[in-house]
């Protein structure tokens, strides 16, 4: 099995990450606190208050996690592809592989990276939520003092499987949804590219950017019902499940809750996936 795919995928996920850090710093603090008027306020306030290291503070606990979760979604994609088509990745751009082919390869690479994502993504929601402002002399500290103590705590209250709290909504969300990513990806990159060439780099950004905002756009309902069911084991609001949390939530705030984020996720999806494809080309490329 090609290891390379792999260890590309590491490194791009890494990059990427490191450049969409900001935007999920200021997604984060719009959501969780009050007084900010929009993205630029937020911006121009983090930047006042704390240099350019505010955006990226909290950066070392997903820069581990993404990527090992990007390494398995790119590794797993390119050897299902293998498997289908018999073609590895430098043989790829002579023969291309059919549509379909390419959206199983990344529904098989999203099922097995949603596993991977699981705990890492619902320690990184409750601590994101954690919305009590520093310590401050006499007021009580946050439940979750940081990654590790929140890991260990959820162990420790609900054993292994709580660390899944909300698997089943992400596989759901990242099974189809990667499908689409790697086919919006393959196909633009086919659109701007004579038959049997590489991709510009031109294209690869462009492609990936796009691929990542298809991506996103289609997963923010999911996303939504997903992160809702990651915290209910906090607060105390139990769901009977999928459907009772969609549709309890629907009723409450109207369809408008399946888009909540959509903007600063698309805005952040187009550098971190233009990023993550680039490299992973290149990586790929250099190596082969
Ligand atoms: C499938 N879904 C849209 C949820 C994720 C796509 C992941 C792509 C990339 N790691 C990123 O963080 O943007």
């Amino acid at each position: 099995m090609p290891a390379e795919e792999f260890v590309a995928g590491w490194i791009s996920g890494a990059l990427g990450l490191v450049l969409g850090h900001p935007f999920d710093t200021v997604k984060v603090r719009l959501q969780t606190q009050t007084t900010y008027q929009g993205i630029i306020d937020c911006m121009v306030k983090t930047y006042r208050h704390e240099s350019l290291l505010g955006f990226f503070k909290g950066m070392s606990f997903p820069i581990v996690s993404i990527a090992v979760v990007n390494s398995v979604l790119f590794g797993v994609y390119s050897n299902a592809l293998l498997a289908l088509t018999a073609t590895s990745h430098q043989e790829r751009r002579a023969q291309a592989p059919s549509y379909t082919h390419v959206f199983i390869a990344g529904c098989t690479g999203g099922f097995l990276q949603a596993y991977c994502l699981a705990p890492f993504d619902l320690i990184k929601v409750r601590l994101q939520n954690q919305t009590e402002p520093r310590a401050q002399p006499g007021s009580p500290p946050p439940r979750y003092r940081g990654p590790v103590h929140c890991a260990a705590s959820i162990f420790q209250a609900e054993g292994p499987r709580g660390l899944f709290r909300g698997a089943w909504a992400l596989t759901l969300r990242d099974t189809p949804t990667l499908g689409i990513y790697f086919v919006t990806y393959e196909w633009l990159c086919h659109q701007s590219t004579p038959d049997g060439q590489n991709p510009s780099s031109a294209t690869v950004l462009v492609a990936g950017g796009f691929a990542g905002i298809t991506s996103w756009v289609t997963a923010t309902p999911l996303d939504v019902i997903k992160s809702r069911m990651q915290m209910a084991g906090l607060e105390q609001r139990a769901y009977r499940g999928l459907l009772d949390c969609m549709v309890s939530s629907v009723r409450q705030e109207g369809l408008g809750v399946f888009f909540r984020g959509l903007t600063i996720n698309s805005a952040r999806a187009f550098p971190v996936n233009a990023v993550t494809f680039l490299s992973y080309e290149y990586l790929l490329h250099s190596w082969g």
